[in-house]
């Protein structure tokens, strides 16, 4: 069995009474990536500089390859560790070229070509003798991403490193990113509050609130099966319809949902992304037949229509309660305000959760 490269366990720290880090265990494998993700101030930030050695936590180990690095009272100081470390507002030396800069990062052993080869290898050889300031944003990053695998850290620790660049550039940069990673066999914990980047770069997703590890697995299994409402509504929009339970069964205007376990009188909302809502003709107000895949039509008269492009984006007040669905569509259809369409909730893509 491969050893964790990381192994994080029972990490607690607390600021000014609050648990701020609340017995956070995870794991990273050696040329794997795991995001912490989680909402602004969840203790991801506190998590990394942790594991960094820059701050200390009340309790907990952490591992790497096997041994231990850190308990309570045994601590290898942070130029111990193997560790890299880039952040956003990681900038480079200004004074230094960016061979210099990667040169610096090597932490005074011998070059041996390391240097050039790091550089070739993002790309940014030509610029060997330029200043980070005749560079723009992104190569600065190929820079800083060179000089921190310079040293041949066996864990990069990220905290948002891409959230400066604009948007096409940090797409490129991020896919790079991760082929120098993997090519060099490091294991990497990166931070992010932004959930397709998390999707994009993870191997293993570790969803975060109020300073726990509420859910881990690969991107698929955590956006196709969520804990809860808010762990689905963390990855997108999401639409909500109550119920309540009946002998494992919800009755609902979309017809009967399945609720296994679920003690009866229980209140469930049925959650759903709004790609997976189904629109068919009104047909003079007569709509779709049922099936046991989608379930009961129920029809909803359009309230807002918005082309974004990819998709259209599609509000309807629904006839039942007047409550407000959200459907995302192909951008070929955009149907006009007032237009009466049916909905239809595909059964394989809809979560129960007994609402708390
Ligand atoms: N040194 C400190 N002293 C007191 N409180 C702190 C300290 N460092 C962090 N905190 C608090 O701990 C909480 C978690 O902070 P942290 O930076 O780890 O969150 P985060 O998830 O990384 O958020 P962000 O994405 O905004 O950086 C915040 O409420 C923050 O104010």
């Amino acid at each position: 069995m491969t050893l964790p490269r990381l192994a994080v366990r029972h990490l607690v720290k607390t600021f000014a009474g609050r648990r701020v880090v609340d017995d956070v265990s995870l794991t990273v494998m050696p040329g794997q990536v795991t995001c912490l993700l989680g909402p602004s101030g969840c203790g991801k930030s506190t998590t990394l500089r942790i594991i960094a050695g820059v701050d200390m936590q009340d309790s907990g180990t952490i591992h790497v390859d096997g041994q231990l690095i850190c308990d309570t009272v045994d601590r290898v100081p942070p130029e111990g560790r193997s560790i890299g470390l880039m952040f956003q507002d990681f900038a480079l030396f200004p004074h230094l070229t960016v061979a210099q800069n990667v040169g610096f990062g090597l932490r005074g052993r011998r070059d041996d070509g390391r240097v050039t080869a790091l550089l070739q290898k993002v790309g940014m050889l030509r610029y060997l003798h330029d200043y980070p300031h005749q560079l723009s944003g992104g190569e600065q990053q190929r820079v800083a991403l060179a000089r921190a695998l310079a040293p041949q850290p066996r864990i990069m620790l990220m905290d948002e490193p891409f959230s400066g660049l604009d948007d096409r550039l940090r797409d490129d940069i991020r896919d790079e990113t991760l082929e120098i990673l993997k090519s060099e066999g490091t294991a990497v914990l990166l931070v992010t509050h932004e959930p397709n980047e998390a999707l994009r770069m993870a191997d293993e997703i570790a969803l975060m609130r109020d300073g726990r590890v509420v859910q881990r697995g690969s991107p698929y299994n955590i956006y196709n099966a969520p804990k809860d409402l808010q762990a689905a509504g963390f990855f997108s929009d999401i639409n909500v319809i109550k119920g309540k339970v009946q002998g494992a069964l919800t009755d609902t205007p979309f017809g009967q949902f399945l609720a296994p376990g679920v003690p009866d009188g229980t209140e469930v909302d049925i959650v759903i992304r709004p790609q997976h809502l189904k629109i068919d003709f009104d047909r003079a107000g007569r709509g779709p037949n049922p099936t046991p895949q989608d379930g009961t039509p129920a029809r909803g008269v359009v309230q807002r229509a918005r082309f974004i492009g990819a998709s259209s984006l599609v509000e309807f007040r629904m006839d039942f309660d007047g409550s407000i669905l959200r459907a995302a569509v192909p951008s070929v259809f955009l149907p006009k305000v007032g237009t009466p369409l049916w909905i239809m909730i595909r059964r394989d893509r809809c979560f129960v959760f007994p609402r708390g």
